[in-house]
């Protein structure tokens, strides 16, 4: 028998022998490594897919005309995440406020970028000018602190007169309106409220009336703004063989050729008034301290909060008005305390004052829980793969806040199908402290998460307040016929979900502040 000799263990041969062997298990580990990873993939939480997809167009057409509504549905059935496909995008639906947290505000280095659409990215901000439709790049850091610094609470002070005096003009018209036809329609006239507040801070100047032509103008170049972003006047990005049709129809260059000869134009004059205006104002600000804008950019910014603006705060406004038609009880704990404050000190509560009415903090909390201004507010994106809670959100996934959803979580708030203000008596923060607070302490989640949380909070809030307390110190609300607001449909205008039109009276009481 023969015997293959092997070679001995000596000095000279030890060092590569052994060297071979820690590769060899150095191999051997990483592979044990990769595939126990592999197992580790598997052992991700599953994120449900809702039943209703078609090949191809997947939840585009089971989405309905109030996608917030549908959504709340497939939560309900499926759970605090859930994965829509939307053509060739990946949505991820969170109503669970604390997984919404981690994922807008403990990974929002990766995720608060804003999914490409189309229109909002080449068409409307011109290929990332501006902030809401921008990524957060160092241009974008720079101008959202101007924006945050001028609608900052410390500033709030400079805008309290315009925002006051626009409540006033509000009320009268919707009393003047009551008179003369036998009830109002509130939207219009929020929407001059609302757009006068932002235009003033940023121009400092205002809109006489709704019949202004200036201001039809603006607020028609508003609503097509915000209907062009609506879902389905962008299909390309959800189905790319839609780009066929753009290319025969032009259709993108037809919105285009409206923003630059009707739009710009138009808005660039407003921008060469506030340049040439005396004193300062926002729009010089921009331009020569701080972020130091190009006209265009500054051009951008302000059509930014323009559109921001307007639809939501008279979305926001006829919520309340019409949620406080179906209340009267709460309608005079409101005017009890608003007369309170009035007997005491002699004069209409301002924004200054908020503490000493709770009642009234607590009932517009409440209307914005129970019917907020978005239902899906503002979609973001993940940059790359994240994982939270077991869950693995892939990278470019667009990630969506259910906030109609959130607010009607039993475990978060309690029995939410009732309208019921005092359930933030012992919350009273303002709403701009409670969203940049701590999660356990926030009121509701209308103003969205993290870096990307509405960069107006504390304005809106001023905004809504002034109006609610101008309102309740003059009139009591009614519905104009035997039929009340509807509060269970409501109407997509884009971003906002709004209330079926409808009409109330608002009449005069008698005031105790003369
Ligand atoms: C009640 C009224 C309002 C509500 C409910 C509201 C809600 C929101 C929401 C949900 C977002 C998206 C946040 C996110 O991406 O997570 C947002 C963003 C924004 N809002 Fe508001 N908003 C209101 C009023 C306003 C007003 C009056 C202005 C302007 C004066 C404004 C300016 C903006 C801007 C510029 C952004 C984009 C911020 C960014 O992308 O970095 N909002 N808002």
């Amino acid at each position: 028998m023969e015997y293959i000799s092997l070679p001995k263990l000596d000095k000279k041969n030890a060092l590569p022998v052994a060297s071979l062997a820690i590769a060899v298990s150095i191999v051997y580990t990483s592979y044990r490594m990769f595939l126990s990873n592999q197992e580790k993939k598997h052992t991700f939480k599953k994120i449900p897919i809702p039943g209703s997809a078609y090949p191809y167009i997947g939840h585009m057409m089971s989405l309905g005309e109030l996608p917030g509504r549908t959504i709340q549905k497939w939560h309900k059935e499926l759970g605090p995440i859930i994965n829509l496909k939307m053509g060739i995008q990946n949505w991820i639906a969170v109503d669970d406020p604390v997984l919404a947290h981690k994922i807008f505000v403990t990974n929002g280095i990766d995720t608060s970028y804003r999914p490409h659409n189309a229109y909002a990215f080449n068409i409307l901000c011109s290929g990332g000018k501006g902030v809401s439709f921008s990524q957060p790049n160092g241009r974008w850091k720079v101008t959202r602190s101007a924006i945050l610094n001028l609608l900052s609470p410390k500033y709030i002070e400079k805008h309290i007169p315009t925002i006051s005096s626009g409540s006033r003009k509000l009320v009268s018209d919707f009393i003047e309106c009551t008179m003369r036809e036998g009830g109002v329609n509130p939207y219009k006239y929020a929407q001059l409220f609302g757009m006068n507040n932002i235009f003033g801070a940023l121009f400092g100047r205002t809109f006489p009336s709704v019949e202004d032509p200036e201001f039809i103008k603006l607020l028609h170049l508003a609503e097509t703004i915000t209907t062009c972003l609506a879902l389905e006047n962008d299909l390309p990005n959800y189905f790319p063989i839609l780009s066929v049709y753009e290319y025969f129809f032009k259709s993108q260059d037809e919105q285009k050729r409206f923003l630059e000869n009707e739009y710009y134009p138009f808005f660039r004059k407003f921008v060469k008034e506030a340049y040439e205006a005396e004193g300062s104002n926002f729009i010089k600000s921009l331009t020569e301290e701080g972020p130091k804008l190009s006209e265009d950019e500054t051009m951008h910014v302000a059509l930014d909060l323009i559109v921001a603006g307007t639809d939501t705060i008279p979305v926001s406004l006829f919520w309340i008005i019409a949620i406080m038609c179906h209340h009267p009880d709460v309608q005079k704990k409101v005017t009890t305390e608003i007369d309170d404050f009035i007997k005491l000190n002699k004069c209409l509560p301002s924004f200054h004052d908020r503490s000493q009415l709770p009642y009234c903090i607590s009932t517009v909390k409440e209307c914005m829980r129970f019917r907020p201004t978005t239902s899906l507010g503002l979609p973001h994106t993940t940059r790359r793969d994240i994982l939270v809670d077991d869950y693995m959100i892939p990278k470019g996934s667009v990630i969506i806040p259910s906030m109609e959803s959130m607010h009607m979580r039993s475990d978060v708030y309690a029995e939410p199908e009732r309208f019921m203000p005092e359930r933030f008596i012992n919350n009273l923060k303002t709403m701009y402290s409670a969203a940049n607070g701590k999660l356990e302490e926030r009121d509701h989640y209308s103003f969205g998460w993290g870096r990307r949380i509405c960069p107006a909070i504390n304005f809106a809030e001023a905004e809504v307040f002034s109006a609610f307390i101008q309102v309740f110190s003059e009139c009591y609300i009614e519905p104009a016929s035997e039929i009340f607001p509807d509060l269970d449909s409501g109407v997509n205008l884009g971003i906002a979900v709004s209330p079926v039109s409808y009409k109330v009276k608002l009449i005069k009481r008698e005031c105790v502040y003369t």
